[in-house]
């Protein structure tokens, strides 16, 4: 199983080998203020699933927003350590 840790691997590896096909590089290419809007609308998703459908559909829809909100960090430059020293 993948843990968030681990993603953020893939994710900052794929931002400087950069393959083809890589739906992360084009929401990097697109920018901080795009992925920005993905985060807001991932986290719509995240509510209305916790309201409206099940703890699975929930879990998924949480599933992206933690993957968008890494997106971001990579963007940034931030890694999970800049993240965890505030929690
Ligand atoms: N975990 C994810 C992940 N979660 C969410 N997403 C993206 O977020 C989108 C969320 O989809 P929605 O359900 O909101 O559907 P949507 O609005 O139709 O999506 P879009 O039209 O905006 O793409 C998905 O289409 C994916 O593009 C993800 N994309 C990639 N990953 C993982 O990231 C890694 C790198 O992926 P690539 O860069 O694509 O190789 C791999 O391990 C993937 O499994």
């Amino acid at each position: 199983m993948k843990t968030f840790d681990d993603l953020y691997a893939e994710l900052r590896e794929k931002s400087i080998s950069r393959p083809e096909g890589s739906g992360t590089v084009a929401q990097l290419d697109a920018g901080v203020h795009a992925i920005g809007k993905k985060i807001v609308e991932e986290a719509a998703e995240v509510w209305m699933a916790a309201e409206y459908q099940t703890d699975a559909e929930t879990a998924e829809e949480i599933s992206q927003l933690l993957y968008h909100l890494q997106v971001l960090m990579v963007a940034k430059g931030l890694t999970p350590a800049d993240v965890y020293r505030y929690l």
